[in-house]
């Protein structure tokens, strides 16, 4: 990490990417930037919010290259979601149209399973769905959660609520059903995912940190943000919501 606590994703703190069996996919959905991330509006005015979507979506797609995902498929419907995704060599797919829809099903989900459907074409890979607002997820965390994923059928990472889920890791792609949404960690477990954070207390912030409030904006902050979002955070004045950055041990 910088003085200036920005993270140097895949510079300093290293790339992770240890030789793996299988190759791994990550999936990223992203809703469409009008209607994102309001619960941040008493913080970040409207067109912040959208940049500040970019950008994080930016960081974590940097940090998941960073710990060597061989694949990036981002679900959008949004075509500035789109054109940055691409930039950052994502493969991009669009949500389902609302025609289609089940009703049984939410658009998340709905849009998850289009992108696990993509990334199911990656022979034989395993699959991460991650969530799209993790500005301070580091490289080395992600491939140490994806090592310990390893063998287990479906893997958890709660947020930092523990009630969230931040990361699904799918190692048997006979069963890709994911089940985000509010309670999503119990019925991640439900379906049998093993909770990873529950195996070890001391399982790394910022894979737990996505960000959905102004407290978890301000955690992530305390953590050390990535380039992007850094540079957002900055330009609408915001440096002050966290406390001095503090690192982490690696
Ligand atoms: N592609 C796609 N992504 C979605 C959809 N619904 C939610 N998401 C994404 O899933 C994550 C969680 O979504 P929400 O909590 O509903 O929305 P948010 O923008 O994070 O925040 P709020 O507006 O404050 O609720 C965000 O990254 C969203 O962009 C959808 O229908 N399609
Ligand atoms: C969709 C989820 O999270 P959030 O809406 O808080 O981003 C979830 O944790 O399943």
């Amino acid at each position: 990490m910088s003085h200036s606590g920005v993270m140097q994703h895949g510079t300093r703190e290293g790339t992770s990417a240890a030789p793996r069996a299988r190759p791994i996919a990550a999936v990223l959905a992203v809703k469409g930037l009008a209607d994102a991330k309001t619960r941040l509006s008493p913080v970040v005015p409207a067109d912040a919010r959208r940049a500040l979507v970019l950008a994080m979506m930016s960081d974590t797609i940097s940090a998941a290259r960073a710990a060597g995902v061989d694949d990036i498929v981002v679900v959008t419907p949004d075509p500035d979601v789109e054109d940055t995704a691409r930039r950052h060599g994502a493969r991009v797919v669009a949500d389902a149209p609302t025609d289609a829809a089940d009703p049984t099903t939410s658009s998340l989900n709905r849009a998850l399973t289009r992108g696990i459907d993509a990334a199911i074409g990656l022979r034989d890979a395993r699959i991460v769905v991650l969530q799209a607002d993790l500005p301070a997820l580091r490289a080395q965390h992600l491939s140490a959660a994806l090592a310990r994923a390893d063998g287990h059928r479906q893997a958890i990472v709660t947020d930092r609520s523990g009630s969230g889920t931040a990361m699904l890791i799918i190692g048997d792609t006979t069963d890709v059903t994911p089940r985000f949404g509010v309670g999503s960690a119990q019925a991640h477990r439900d379906a049998g995912a093993v909770d990873l954070v529950a195996e070890t207390d001391d399982l790394w912030p910022d894979l737990r940190t996505d960000v959905d409030t102004v407290d978890d904006l301000a955690a992530a902050m305390t953590l050390g943000v990535g380039r992007a979002t850094a540079q957002v955070l900055a330009d609408v004045g915001l440096g002050s919501l966290a406390s001095t950055p503090t690192p982490h041990a690696s």
